[in-house]
């Protein structure tokens, strides 16, 4: 496979070496400062030969940060790019930063976390959660830490978890990420943030009751997890021309439908 990097950080580097280690060859790492990368913006990219095309696509990989993230997508989509796109804090602009690549038939796979025990948690923690709705008495909230260098808070992963938790318990509306100086509203769940050296990523449910608490954590303890799921998930789009969430990537890892 043929694959262009975008935002060559912490994550663009650790896919450089997974994609590199399965075979694929990287046109071109793009990021406006990072020392190594090739390009410092898309515009600075050189015409790429062969273009992409529905048999021999560029695929481009994509872990920035959000201010662009409108105009990246408009590229890839004007050049026929496959894309996967692991960038956060873009959720409240979705529609339009797709619309792009929907109308030009391009695959394109979206998520706040490509790595499969986080795809796990997603599925364990809403079925519990869609368990202690039943019973009727359990609250529950969800925690997140993050290494000091994270830009947005809360972590695209937690408002995942947040939004898979509100579809299942019908007490909850919305989604909380403040600092409260008041009471919590039942309606409102609490989604807790803090910073602190270097973790990857950790994510806590906690689902409490009078009589006990369930927590559920997924911790990521590097992020080749992350970078693994992100090419596979690469690979997998390459030859698709719909523009989906990574939970239809592993709906088919898991063979879930
Ligand atoms: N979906 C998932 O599985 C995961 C998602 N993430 C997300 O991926 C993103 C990157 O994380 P991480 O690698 O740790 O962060 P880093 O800050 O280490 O890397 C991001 C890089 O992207 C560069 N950049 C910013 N804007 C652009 C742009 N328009 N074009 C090209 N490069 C750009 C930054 O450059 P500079 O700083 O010089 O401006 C920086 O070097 C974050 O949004 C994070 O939340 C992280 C891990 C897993
Ligand atoms: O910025 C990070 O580091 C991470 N970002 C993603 C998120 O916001 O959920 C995924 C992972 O938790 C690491």
């Amino acid at each position: 496979m043929r694959i262009v990097i975008v935002g060559y950080g912490r994550m663009g580097r650790e896919i450089e070496a997974i994609s590199r280690e399965r075979g694929h060859q990287i046109l071109a790492t793009v990021d406006p400062l990072a020392p190594g990368a090739t390009a410092a913006s898309l515009e600075q990219l050189p015409p790429l030969e062969p273009a992409s095309t529905l048999e021999n696509p560029v695929t481009v990989i994509e872990f920035a940060l959000p201010p662009q993230i409108r105009e990246n997508v408009a590229y890839y989509a004007r050049h026929g790019w496959h894309g996967v796109i692991g960038t956060t804090g873009w959720d409240q602009e979705r529609e339009e930063v797709l619309r792009p690549a929907r109308e030009a038939g391009t695959g394109l796979v979206y998520g706040s976390n490509f790595s499969v025990g986080a795809n796990l948690f997603f599925r364990l923690s809403r079925y519990a959660a869609r368990l202690a709705n039943k019973t009727g008495a359990y609250d529950s909230a969800v925690m997140e830490l993050h290494h000091r260098q994270k830009q947005d808070s809360p972590s695209g992963t937690a408002l995942t978890i947040a939004e898979g938790l509100l579809q299942e318990t019908s007490c909850k509306n919305t989604i909380q990420p403040e600092t409260l100086h008041r009471r919590i509203e039942q309606e409102e769940l609490h989604v807790i943030s803090g910073r602190v050296g270097f973790i990857p990523g950790t994510h806590t449910v906690y689902l409490d009751s009078v009589a006990d608490t369930v927590e559920l954590t997924h911790r990521a303890r590097t992020r080749q997890g992350f970078a693994l799921g992100a090419v596979q998930a690469a690979e997998w789009i390459s030859s698709r021309q719909d523009v989906v969430p990574v939970d239809e990537f592993f709906n088919d890892l898991f063979q879930d439908q």
